[in-house]
């Protein structure tokens, strides 16, 4: 086997052919111009072997650092021939070679500049086989045995990563619906400690939000007689319950982390950056032109609805694939923010009201996507409504139960909560339009709905 020196530098060759066809790999719409080691470090030398890269990635206008985990082993087993960059693979498929990262956290190692902890009081059990989570993620996790997930960040910001900040203040304040911080893993970027990976608690009997939303719209889909509040897979007593977990998680943020009351010059430049976002999106996604005057409209509106705005720390990219029912109740996931805004939007103070919206948008996703590509059937799109309808409300009562004074129920700000919706859709919208073209339909035709019809609660 190649030194690990010369291994990496070989590897860094094959990077700008390799990266783009990672899921996690933020630049896939740019061609990457080249890649640079920053610093590797070796965090195990045998076979196989394990080294940690950090890399520069230069795309037209940008130069971002990323992460990887480097592995060589004498013989590649077949399973990971797909992670083979040549020379060396991208191990963190390869559970023989990442078990040492949960023994370096357990013993709060440090390695060159790399360091492993335990939050405090944690002890951690050792010697566990990691896999990593096959669902497409923007960041890589991975499992070991059933207790423990290490979330490995792939697009670096110098800096603490705004999800490990946040999950440490909930911890801190006893917040019962996020999954605890049991350890990190901290590297050093452009002179700065920064978060490379969070360790917490694998809740294996979980279930994501997305997948019984879904499940129970299907349900009400297939019953031709019946109503939502019917059907035996009715969703909106979770509905509520999760309005009440979102609502308690605003509340302990606040009284962890504070707030701070922004008069109207600064709701003037929320809304303003609304419309940038707009601007912005509508380069690349002409069929949104059809309704730009109604959402400069409806943005516009929002600055005069308000006279004042509460900002604090918040999820800041809630929707129902980042929320987990376990036996005990609902979990928020991934504090991390938008995966495609800048760094100083994820860490930045915002509206809680921006995910209540983020939920209530994804409320309608459940309820229209199994209409995507189906002959237009206003009986089913009649049941789709009526199921969002019912679930959005019941979403808003729990959260107006345990809402932070400053909010209280959603639906009390209702100018500046369609803002914040639509300014989601607008995001989805270029979401879609870069991801999964076929579902753009579904952004689209929120926006029709809520702008053309006036249809929002
Ligand atoms: N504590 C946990 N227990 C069980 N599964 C989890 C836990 N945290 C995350 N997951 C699963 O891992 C997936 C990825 O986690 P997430 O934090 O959203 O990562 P990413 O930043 O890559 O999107 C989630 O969709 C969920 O299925
Ligand atoms: O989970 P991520 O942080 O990577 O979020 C991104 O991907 C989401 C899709 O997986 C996307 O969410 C959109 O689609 C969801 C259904 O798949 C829906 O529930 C959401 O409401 C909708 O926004 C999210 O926007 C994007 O940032």
């Amino acid at each position: 086997m190649p030194e690990p020196s010369e291994l990496v530098s070989g590897l860094v060759a094959g990077l700008p052919g390799w990266l783009p066809n990672q899921r996690w790999f933020a630049g896939k719409d740019r061609p990457v111009l080249a890649v640079r080691p920053l610093r590797s470090t070796v965090l195990h030398d045998g076979d196989p072997l394990l080294v940690h890269v950090m890399v520069e990635v230069e795309q037209q206008d940008r130069r971002e650092p990323y992460q990887l985990l480097v592995g060589d082993r004498h013989e590649l087993p077949d399973h990971l021939r797909s992670s083979w960059i040549g020379p060396g693979y991208e191990a963190s498929a390869d559970s023989d070679a990442t078990a040492p990262l949960l023994d370096l956290i357990a013993g709060n190692s440090r390695v060159d500049t790399l360091v492993f902890e335990t939050e405090p009081g944690v002890q951690l059990e050792t010697g566990l086989r990691a896999r990593p989570i096959t669902s497409e993620q923007s960041n890589t996790s991975l499992v070991f045995g059933h207790q423990y997930i290490l979330k490995l960040f792939r697009r670096l910001t110098p800096g603490p990563n705004p999800d490990l900040v946040r999950h440490r203040a909930l911890h801190a304040v006893g917040c019962e619906h996020i999954a605890e911080p049991l350890g990190s893993i901290t590297g050093e970027l452009a002179g700065q400690p920064t978060t490379l990976g969070m360790l917490q608690p694998f809740v294996a009997d979980a279930v994501d939000g997305w997948a019984m939303a879904t499940t129970s719209v299907r349900d009400l889909m297939a019953e031709a007689d019946l109503h939502a509040d019917e059907v035996g897979g009715d969703f909106a007593a979770e509905a509520h319950r999760l309005g009440h977990a979102v609502g308690a998680v605003h509340s302990d943020l606040d009284r962890a982390l504070g707030h701070e009351q922004l008069g109207p010059e600064r709701l003037a430049g929320v809304v303003a950056a609304m419309q940038r976002r707009l601007d912005a999106v509508l380069t690349s996604v002409p069929e949104l032109g059809a309704y730009e005057a109604e959402l400069r409209a409806a943005f516009d509106k929002a600055v005069d609805a308000e006279e004042s705005i509460t900002v604090q720390h918040v999820h800041g990219d809630l929707h129902l694939g980042q929320v987990l029912r376990t036996v005990s109740g609902w979990l928020l996931i991934d504090f991390e923010g938008e995966p495609a805004a800048p760094a100083e939007d994820r860490v930045a103070l915002h509206s809680p009201l921006r995910d209540v919206a983020g939920m209530l948008r994804s409320f309608d996703y459940a309820a229209h996507q199994l209409l995507v590509g189906q002959p237009e059937d206003h009986q089913l799109a009649r049941r789709a409504m009526e199921w969002s309808r019912r679930n959005r409300d019941a979403f808003c009562d729990g959260y107006a139960e345990v809402a932070t004074r400053s909010v209280g129920d959603p639906r009390g700000h209702a100018t500046l909560l369609r803002a914040f919706e639509l300014d989601k859709a607008v995001y989805e919208v270029a979401y879609e339009h870069a991801n999964r073209p076929e579902w753009l339909t579904v952004p689209l035709s929120s926006i029709a709905r809520i702008t053309t019809e006036g249809d929002h609660q």
